[in-house]
């Protein structure tokens, strides 16, 4: 069964705790940041990886703490994000972040995330996210590559073009309900 619920978050607005410097510490933040290049971020880990830095320090939101884990930095935050490399660090993140009722990522443990990092398609407005519910990330990828290449450019444009027709239909909501439904016929159909 698949029971995930995606939303679409507003990380710019969010304080996310990112726990680990390496391959996959550097991995989420390069996604998080594509998508949300403003993602308040607060990264610790014991060490940084040169990709870490290199990819933390041109990104204003992020900040970088040297430090073991502790619960301390837990305070404050919305989401937490465990990629460290000891499996026994990340389940203590994980406890410690689920007592404090806050939703938690275990990179290297699906049955220990809350929610899980998927793969983002973007077209100006437009925003896609992709999962295989923890099944298999490279089909994820594969997914968002095979969308990027095939949803036209304009489709921002024609986002736009949409919203301004929206906003002159006059009229009560049936109204407009039916005026859209119309208009983006064509959207759904062969041609
Ligand atoms: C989509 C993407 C988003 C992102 O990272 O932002 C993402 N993983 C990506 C790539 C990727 N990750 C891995 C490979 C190597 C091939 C392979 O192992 O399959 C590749 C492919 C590559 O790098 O080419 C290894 C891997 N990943 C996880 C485990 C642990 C496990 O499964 O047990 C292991 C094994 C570690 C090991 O064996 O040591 C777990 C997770 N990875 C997820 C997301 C979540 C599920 C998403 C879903 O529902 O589909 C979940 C559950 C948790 C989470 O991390 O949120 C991003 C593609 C972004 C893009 O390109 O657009
Ligand atoms: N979800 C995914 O996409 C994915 C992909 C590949 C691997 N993994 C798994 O993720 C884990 C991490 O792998 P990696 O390649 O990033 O390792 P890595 O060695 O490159 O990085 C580990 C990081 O964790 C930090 N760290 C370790 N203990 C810490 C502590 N107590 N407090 C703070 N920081 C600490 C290190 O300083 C380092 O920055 C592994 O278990 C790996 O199997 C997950």
């Amino acid at each position: 069964m698949n029971h995930l619920y995606p939303v679409f978050l507003k990380v710019h607005e969010l304080n996310i705790l990112l726990v680990g410097g390496g391959n996959v510490g550097t991995e989420k933040l390069e996604f998080l940041l594509k998508s949300s290049p403003n993602a308040q971020v607060t990264a610790v880990a014991k060490e940084f990886s040169p990709s870490f830095l290199e990819l933390a320090s041109k990104a204003e939101t992020v900040s970088m703490i040297t430090d073991a884990y502790d619960e301390k930095y837990l305070g404050a935050k919305h989401l937490v994000i465990a990629a460290t490399d000891d499996k026994e660090v990340n389940k203590l993140i994980h406890d410690q972040a689920k007592e404090r009722f806050l939703l938690v990522n275990v990179a290297d443990t699906p049955a220990l995330c809350d929610f899980y990092l998927g793969g983002i398609v973007t077209k100006g407005n437009l925003k896609i996210a992709i999962s295989t519910n923890g099944k298999s990330p490279t089909a994820a990828k594969r997914l968002r590559q095979l969308f990027e290449e095939v949803l036209p450019e304009e489709m921002d444009e024609l986002l736009n073009n949409l919203n301004a027709y929206r906003d002159t239909l006059k009229g009560d909501f049936e109204y407009k309900v039916k005026a859209m439904n119309k208009i983006t016929k064509g959207l759904v159909t062969n041609r």
